[in-house]
């Protein structure tokens, strides 16, 4: 089969296993700034397919961690839907979030804080069984007459074909079978039937305590997972840490779950032992049927495991698709930065690094329209400013960043100035912002006493004499704004005279494959440029 036809086939018949609509979870933490919450996860929908590995990327604090929570319940939806099987779970509670929660894994990040140090191997594996009175033995029943059946004994009548007991319901005798994942022999089964008219009654006793069936089904874990059995008591400490994360995904399948989020998985480990648990985990996918969604800052590690790839930027999805596709063509303004910080081993692609200036905004502030329009790089412009030089355009968007952090933050403009331009001395006052933002080539040098001692206006002049009239005029307006203590209308000035769509709306998810690849940007409108291009241009120029 063709690339394009088994594409298209995964498509049509792969089957959503986990959906997720609108999704927001907001951390509220009450402090000082308390009415603003921690906007973590901001509205994000996705669906991941039966048996699928999503990946999901992004820069530190994007909102990874809180999703993966969030899907197995283990941090509450603010808003939003997580359906399971077609099931709203964000509403479940009490015994049903439980029995619930036997489907749904997670994995984390660091085996050695994850593992009680105080358990053995063996009791931390056990624990999820104990927990949730694993096992709770469903029975089915088969009867060819199709008579009212009702069981008595041990056990629950269930007419799932997964039921850990099958009784099959014969004229004079019955049979029994035990399905795999409960470690017992049919043998240990007893069985008898009372039949009254259109009824059966169907008497079962198991002959095994359910504390050796537990003992029993975490050596098989231990097992599964390349350990043995004898680690049953041993400790967390006594194991590597490759040993350890094979401790923390034998538990996480301890129940049997089909979907498990791995947060980090390998990420603490040796590279050399990184690649055994990737393939033991992907062995396990496949052996179990079981549905991932893999956290990772590796890039490269994403692209080897995963079929489809979300990159995450202050609690949005900006992109979402297949895999390889992803990596060799993104779509993306923030996409296309992200992976251009990684060496792509195909000599084809021409792909320039793409540095962002700064760090991602707070989640507790972050910008109105598009979550990356302070930090992205082929920003759209108003049209009466597409030509203006490159250097002038980053003074212009730095300087509004920089007002923007001061309105939403208490502290001053000289600290916030210095942290987004990553310098170690601070700024006296505008006039010193404003030389550092437009004529940055100038900042490592050390000024003159002559220079020093020009009068503010002198300096302005200086640090604008690059700048275009037509811009030079509204950043003097800012500046006498500012200096007037002014700094939200001056703010406002800026964003009203250079901002664009991507400040004033909320991008949409526009499909750019016809694999059902899509990206959240404004760019991908018809009436603005597409951002490869513009990318391509802006790093011609350099
Ligand atoms: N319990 C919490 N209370 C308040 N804020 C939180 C809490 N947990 C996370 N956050 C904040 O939510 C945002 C998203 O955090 P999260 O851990 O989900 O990001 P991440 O992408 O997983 O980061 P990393 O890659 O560093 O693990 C961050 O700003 C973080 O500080």
């Amino acid at each position: 089969m063709s690339e394009e036809l088994l594409t298209e086939s995964r498509q049509t018949t792969a089957e959503p296993l986990v959906e997720v609509n609108g999704l927001k979870t907001y951390y509220d933490t009450g402090g000082m700034l308390g009415s603003q919450p921690v906007k973590a996860v901001d509205g994000v929908d996705f669906s991941i397919a039966r048996g699928e590995t999503l990946g999901l990327v992004g820069e530190s604090g994007c909102g990874k961690t809180t999703l993966g929570r969030t899907l197995v319940q283990l941090e509450t939806a603010t808003d939003g839907e997580v359906l399971f099987d077609g099931r709203d779970v964000t509403t479940l509670s009490g015994s049903e979030l439980k029995k619930w929660r036997r489907n749904a894994q997670i994995v984390f990040q660091d085996p050695e804080s994850s593992l009680n140090s105080r358990m053995t191997v063996g009791e931390i594996i056990r624990e999820p069984l104990d927990v949730h009175g694993w096992p709770n033995f469903t029975v089915a029943v088969d009867d060819p007459q199709d008579r009212s059946v009702s069981l008595s004994g041990d056990g629950t009548l269930t007419d799932d074909d997964q039921a850990d007991i099958t009784v099959a319901v014969g004229d004079d005798d019955q049979t029994v079978a035990v399905r795999e994942g409960i470690p017992m022999d049919e043998s240990a089964v007893k069985v008898s039937t009372t039949e009254r008219g259109s009824s059966v009654t169907v008497s079962l006793s198991v002959g095994v305590s359910k504390s050796r069936l537990r003992r029993a089904r975490v050596r098989e874990l231990l097992k599964t997972v390349g350990l043995q059995e004898e680690h049953y008591y041993r400790y967390p400490h006594q194991f590597s840490g490759g040993q350890r994360q094979r401790v923390g995904i034998a538990r996480s399948l301890a129940l049997e779950p089909e979907f498990v989020v791995l947060d980090e998985p390998v990420s603490a480990l040796d590279v050399s032992v990184q690649a055994k648990v990737l393939n033991l985990l992907e062995d396990l996918q496949e052996q179990f049927g079981l549905t991932y969604l893999f956290i990772a800052h590796d890039l490269s590690v994403v692209r080897h495991i995963c079929d489809r790839v979300a990159v995450m930027y202050l609690g949005h999805i900006m992109e979402i698709g297949e895999t390889e596709e992803l990596f060799q063509n993104p779509k993306n303004p923030y996409t296309y930065s992200l992976l251009s910080a990684i060496p792509d081993p195909d000599p084809e692609t021409t792909r320039e690094r793409v540095t962002l200036r700064g760090t991602p905004p707070s989640p507790r502030n972050p910008p109105s329209g598009c979550p990356f329009s302070t930090r992205c790089p082929v920003k759209i412009r108003p049209t009466e400013y597409r030509d203006i030089d490159e250097q002038t355009w980053e003074g212009i968007e730095l300087l509004g960043d920089i007002l923007r952090n001061r309105e939403q933050q208490s502290v001053g403009v000289r600290e916030r100035a210095k942290r987004l331009l990553g310098l170690e001395t601070g700024f006296d006052d505008i006039v010193d912002v404003v030389e550092e933002v437009f004529m940055p080539e100038t900042v490592e040098t050390e000024q003159s006493a002559a220079e020093r001692s020009m009068a503010d206006d002198e300096r302005l002049e200086a640090a604008l004499s690059d700048v275009p009239a037509t811009v030079k005029t509204h950043i003097e307006t800012a500046v006498e704004l500012i200096e007037a203590g002014d700094e939200s209308q001056a703010h406002q000035l800026l964003t009203d005279e250079f901002g664009s769509v991507c400040e004033h709306e909320s991008p949409e998810h526009h499909p750019v494959s016809d694999t059902g690849r899509a990206s959240y940007c404004h760019r991908h409108r018809s009436e603005y440029d597409e951002p490869e291009p513009v990318f391509d241009s802006h790093l011609d120029h350099d």
